[in-house]
C-alpha cells in the first residue's frame, strides 16, 4: 500500500505550525519533512528539461549536419544521439511525474486530516458562526488547489531556476551576442507576470472566497432541497445561488484575461527574441553554418520552454495562494474551549452523577445573559426533566454541558470532575447528548448503531435495539442489522431515527445522558416506549432531559423550572403545579393546545 492510503489520523498532533505565515511562506513550512522527495522530484525534473533542450539540440545538430552534407555514419550517429535522449527523457518525465504526483497527493491527504483535526477541535462554540459549505471548500477545493503547487508550480518554478540560466550560459559560450539577445528576451517575458502579481494575488484571494460562497450556496440548497422545491418559483435561495455563479464566472474571466495577457506577453517576447537571433545569425554572423544556426535557435527554444511552462503554471499563482491561506486560517483558529484537561474516565466517581454550580453564561454581543446562575445536582440513576418556556436557555444547558462552550462563570462536574479537568476525548465518552438531529451516515444500520463503540459485542447491542424499541424495525429491514440505511437515513422514518439516536447514545454507556427531546421527537416514541426506554436507559446514569412533553415531565424523577437563564422551581410534577406559577402556565399552554384539538361541543 502508499503511504498516502497508510496514514493513520491522530486528533491534534499533526498540523505544521503556520503562524503568521501566509502564502508562499505557508506553502514552502508545509512542505516540511517532504523536502527529500520534492529535491528528488526536482532532479528528475531538471533532467526531464535538461533532456528535452539536449533533444532540440541533437535534433538540430543532425538537421545542420545533413544539410552541410555531413557522412552518413554522422548522420547516424547524430540521429541515435538525439533518440536516445527522446527515450531518457521519457523515462525521466514518468519519474518526475510519479514522484511529483506521490508527493503531491500524500501532502494533500496530510491537509486533509489537519482539516479534519481542526473542525473537530473547533467544533464546541463553532454553531451559528459558520456556514458548513465554506468548509467543504476548504477540505476538498482549497486543499486540491494545493496539489497544484506541489506537483506542478513550485517544481517548475525551481526547475526553470535552474535550467534556464543553464542554457543561457551555453548559449553565452556557442554566440555570446545570442546570448544576450535570450537572456533580454527572457527577461522582458518575465515582466508580464512581475508587474500583474498584485493582480494575480487579488484576483485569487476574491475568486477563492467567491467559490466559496457558490459551494455553500450550493451546500445550504442541496440540503434544503425539499423546501427549495415546495418555494414558490424564482425563490430567493435559488436567485442566490445563480447571482453567486454570475459573480464566480466574472472574476474567473476576469483571470483568465490576467493570464492570458502575461501568456501573450511571454510568447510575443519569446517569438521576437526567435527572430532576432535568427535574423543576428544570418545577416550579423560572419557566414555561421547551419549546424551553428539550428543549434543556437535550439538553445534559444531552450531557453524559453521552462520558462512557458513556470509561466503556465504560476498564472494561477494566486488563486493558489489564496486557497492554501484559507486553509492556513482554519489551522491556526483557536478552539473556542481549549483541550487541556488530562482527567480520565477512571478518575470518576461512580456514586456522582452531574453537579452544575452557580453557571453564568451570555452569547457573544447579546446584553442578557441566556443562563443566570443555574444550579443544578442529577445523581446517578436520576431523570432529571428540564422545562421552560421557549427562549428560557434550556439547550444552552445542555450545550455547556457538553462542553460546546464554556460557562462565563460557575462549574460543571461529572463524576466529581469538573469538565474542563477532563480530556475532551475523555469528556465526549463520559457526556454523550441525543441530538433532535440524528446524523446518519450512508451505511449499515449496525456500523450506524456502533459509530461511538465499533467493538461492542453483537448480544449487548441486540438488547440496547430492544431497549429502544428498534427491535420491530429490524425485523421488517430487509438485512435487519446489515441493511444500509440510506443518505442521512432516508430508509427510516423520523421515529426510528430517533430510537437510533438514543440507541446509539446508550451504546456509549455515558455517565451522564442529555437527551433533547424537542419538538422532533414528539410524534417519535410512543409515550410509553419513551418512558420505558428512557427509564431503562437511565439505569446507572443521570440523565438530563429537555422535556417539551407533559408525559415524560411526569415521569421523570425531578423537574427543574427554567425561567430567563434561572432556576425558579424544583420538585414532582403535582409539587410544582401547586407551588410554581411558571410551570402551572407551561402545562395550562400544552393542555389548551391539546383541548383546541378537540371538538368544540
Ligand atoms: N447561538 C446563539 N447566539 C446568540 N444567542 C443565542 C444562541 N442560541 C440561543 N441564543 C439565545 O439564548 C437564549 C436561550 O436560548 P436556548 O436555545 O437555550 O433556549 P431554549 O430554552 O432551549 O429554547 P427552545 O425551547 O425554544 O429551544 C435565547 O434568548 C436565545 O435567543
Amino acid at each position: 500500500m502508499s503511504a498516502v492510503g497508510a496514514a493513520q489520523w491522530e486528533p491534534g498532533r499533526l498540523a505544521p505550525d503556520v503562524a503568521g505565515r501566509r502564502g508562499l511562506r505557508g506553502l514552502w513550512v508545509v512542505l516540511g519533512r517532504h523536502r527529500l522527495p520534492f529535491v528528488l522530484s526536482a532532479v528528475a525534473g531538471v533532467f526531464t528539461r535538461g533532456l528535452g533542450a539536449a533533444t532540440l539540440v541533437l535534433g538540430a545538430v543532425l538537421l545542420g549536419t545533413a544539410l552541410e552534407g555531413g557522412s552518413g555514419r554522422e548522420v547516424v550517429g547524430w540521429g541515435v544521439a538525439a533518440a536516445a535522449a527522446v527515450l531518457l527523457r521519457a523515462v525521466a518525465l514518468w519519474l518526475e511525474a510519479h514522484l511529483s504526483h506521490e508527493l503531491a497527493y500524500r501532502i494533500l491527504a496530510e491537509v486533509r486530516m489537519w482539516l479534519f483535526d481542526a473542525f473537530v477541535r473547533l467544533a464546541p462554540g463553532r454553531r451559528g458562526r459558520h456556514r458548513s459549505g465554506d468548509d467543504v471548500s476548504a477540505a476538498m477545493d482549497d486543499s486540491q488547489a494545493m496539489e497544484m503547487f506541489y506537483a506542478h508550480s513550485l517544481l517548475y518554478a525551481v526547475v526553470a531556476a535552474i535550467l534556464s540560466p543553464m542554457v543561457v550560459i551555453v548559449l553565452f559560450v556557442v554566440d555570446p551576442v545570442s546570448g544576450v539577445i535570450v537572456l533580454f528576451g527572457a527577461a522582458v517575458a518575465g515582466i508580464g507576470p512581475l508587474l500583474l502579481r498584485r493582480a494575480n494575488h487579488r484576483d485569487g484571494h476574491e475568486l477563492r472566497s467567491a467559490l466559496a460562497r457558490l459551494n455553500a450556496d450550493v451546500v445550504d440548497i442541496v440540503d434544503g432541497l425539499a423546501e427549495v422545491t415546495a418555494l414558490p418559483g424564482g425563490n430567493q435561495l435559488v436567485q442566490r445561488l445563480v447571482g453567486s455563479g454570475h459573480r464566480t464566472a466574472r472574476l474567473q474571466a476576469r483571470q483568465s484575461a490576467r493570464a492570458a495577457l502575461e501568456q501573450g506577453l511571454a510568447y510575443a517576447a519569446s517569438a521576437i527574441t526567435l527572430v532576432a537571433v535568427v535574423g543576428w545569425q544570418l545577416l550579423g554572423r560572419d557566414s555561421p553554418g547551419p549546424v551553428a544556426v539550428l543549434v543556437v535557435v535550439a538553445l534559444t527554444l531552450a531557453t524559453f520552454d521552462p520558462l512557458h511552462t513556470l509561466l503556465a503554471a504560476t498564472k494561477v499563482w494566486g488563486v493558489t495562494t489564496a486557497a492554501a491561506d484559507r486553509v492556513f486560517d482554519l489551522l491556526e483558529q483557536p478552539a473556542a474551549v481549549p483541550d487541556a484537561g488530562t482527567a480520565g474516565r477512571g478518575d470518576l466517581d461512580p456514586d456522582r452523577g452531574l453537579e452544575i454550580r452557580g453557571v453564568r453564561f451570555s452569547y457573544p454581543g447579546s446584553a442578557t445573559p441566556a443562563l443566570d446562575g443555574v444550579d443544578l445536582e442529577i445523581r446517578p440513576g436520576e431523570t432529571v426533566a428540564l422545562v421552560g418556556h421557549s427562549g428560557a436557555g434550556k439547550s444552552t444547558l445542555a450545550h455547556l454541558v457538553a462542553r460546546m462552550s464554556d460557562p462565563d462563570d460557575g462549574t460543571i462536574l461529572v463524576g466529581g470532575i469538573e469538565i474542563t479537568a477532563l480530556a475532551q476525548r475523555e469528556l465526549h465518552r463520559a457526556v454523550v447528548t441525543v441530538p433532535q438531529d440524528v446524523l446518519l451516515m450512508h451505511d449499515t444500520l449496525a456500523a450506524n448503531l456502533r459509530l461511538g463503540r465499533p467493538e461492542l459485542a453483537d448480544e449487548v447491542l441486540a438488547d440496547i435495539v430492544t431497549t429502544v424499541g428498534l427491535d420491530s424495525v429490524v425485523e421488517r429491514l430487509p438485512s435487519g442489522l446489515d441493511t444500509v440505511v440510506g443518505d442521512r437515513g432516508a430508509r427510516l422514518s423520523g421515529g426510528e431515527r430517533q430510537r437510533v439516536a438514543l440507541a446509539r447514545a446508550l451504546v456509549r454507556a455515558p455517565a451522564v445522558l442529555v437527551v433533547d427531546e424537542g419538538t422532533s421527537m414528539l410524534d417519535a416514541l410512543s409515550e410509553q416506549e419513551l418512558r420505558a426506554s428512557m427509564a431503562e436507559g437511565a439505569a446507572g446514569r443521570a440523565t438530563l432531559l429537555i422535556a417539551h412533553r407533559l408525559s415524560t415531565v411526569v415521569a421523570a424523577d425531578r423537574v427543574v423550572v427554567l425561567e430567563r437563564g434561572r432556576v425558579v422551581a424544583t420538585g414532582k410534577h403535582p409539587e410544582l403545579l401547586a407551588g410554581s406559577a411558571t410551570y402551572r402556565h407551561l402545562v395550562l399552554d400544552q393542555w389548551r393546545g391539546l383541548q383546541e384539538l378537540l371538538p368544540r361541543d
